[in-house]
């Protein structure tokens, strides 16, 4: 009987909380990002978008209605991005953030074709290490967001065009074989235009998936 009211009172006190990661190469936007959810859904909170790198890791638990998000953002630089995988088998949902005007045209397709002068900027970094993410076993089943940031540049590659010509070669290539929920999103995180959206689309995909991965009680 106690127990019986204990996880009645439980229920009714207690909200869902998931764990959204934040990935993506350095320089990519990740901390811009969740300086603007912290404004847009935190009361009070003016965003810092003067960042700097992250060494280490940015956490804040978001307080929405339904439930919370906690999310990570961790430093995308070469020397950290080892560190990454120890939080993959908790987290319940990633984000992987694309610096949207550095990755030449987009098209993974020509890239072994291009000459030396052709500017791809780091669309070949970018592109093997989303395929690292999703190779690992602890991110199998995992629902994946990729946002096209910095749409506001006008040098940026079309959300279109990265679905297209990256993330969909990389999802349909051999390293991405293990089939998800995914999705491709614009967003400009300075402005913070797609923000909603992203975090919309992370909600209803977490508690979708919330028979593989339960979120923790809080
Ligand atoms: N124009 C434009 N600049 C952006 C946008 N998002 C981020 N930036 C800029 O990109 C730079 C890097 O942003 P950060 O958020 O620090 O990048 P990060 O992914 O956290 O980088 P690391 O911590 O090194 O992994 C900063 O100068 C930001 O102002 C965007 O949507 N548009
Ligand atoms: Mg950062």
């Amino acid at each position: 009987m106690y127990h019986l009211c204990k996880s009645i009172y439980m229920q009714a006190t207690s909200k869902q909380e998931y764990s959204i990661l934040l990935l993506g190469l350095d320089n990519a936007g990740k901390t811009t990002l969740l300086e603007q959810i912290k404004s847009i859904y935190s009361k009070d909170h003016h965003p810092n978008l003067r960042t700097v790198p992250t060494v280490g890791q940015n956490v804040s638990v978001i307080d929405l209605p339904e439930l919370y998000l906690r999310i990570w953002d961790v430093g995308g630089q070469h020397s950290l991005r080892g560190l990454w995988q120890s939080y993959y088998s908790s987290c319940h949902a990633i984000v992987f953030v694309i610096d949207s005007s550095d990755v030449g045209d987009g098209d993974i397709e020509s890239l072994s074709k291009r000459g030396d002068d052709d500017d791809e900027g780091r669309l070949g970094e970018c592109k093997l290490v989303l395929e690292d993410v999703l190779q690992n076993e602890d991110t199998e089943g995992v629902p994946v967001l990729v946002l096209a940031n910095k749409q506001d540049r006008e040098d940026c590659v079309e959300v279109v065009r990265i679905k297209e010509g990256l993330v969909r070669r990389v999802f349909e290539g051999e390293k991405g074989q293990n089939v998800r929920d995914s999705r491709v999103l614009p967003l400009s995180a300075l402005t913070g235009t797609g923000v909603k959206e992203a975090v919309e689309w992370i909600c209803s995909r977490v508690k979708w998936n919330k028979e593989s991965r339960p979120p923790v009680m809080r």
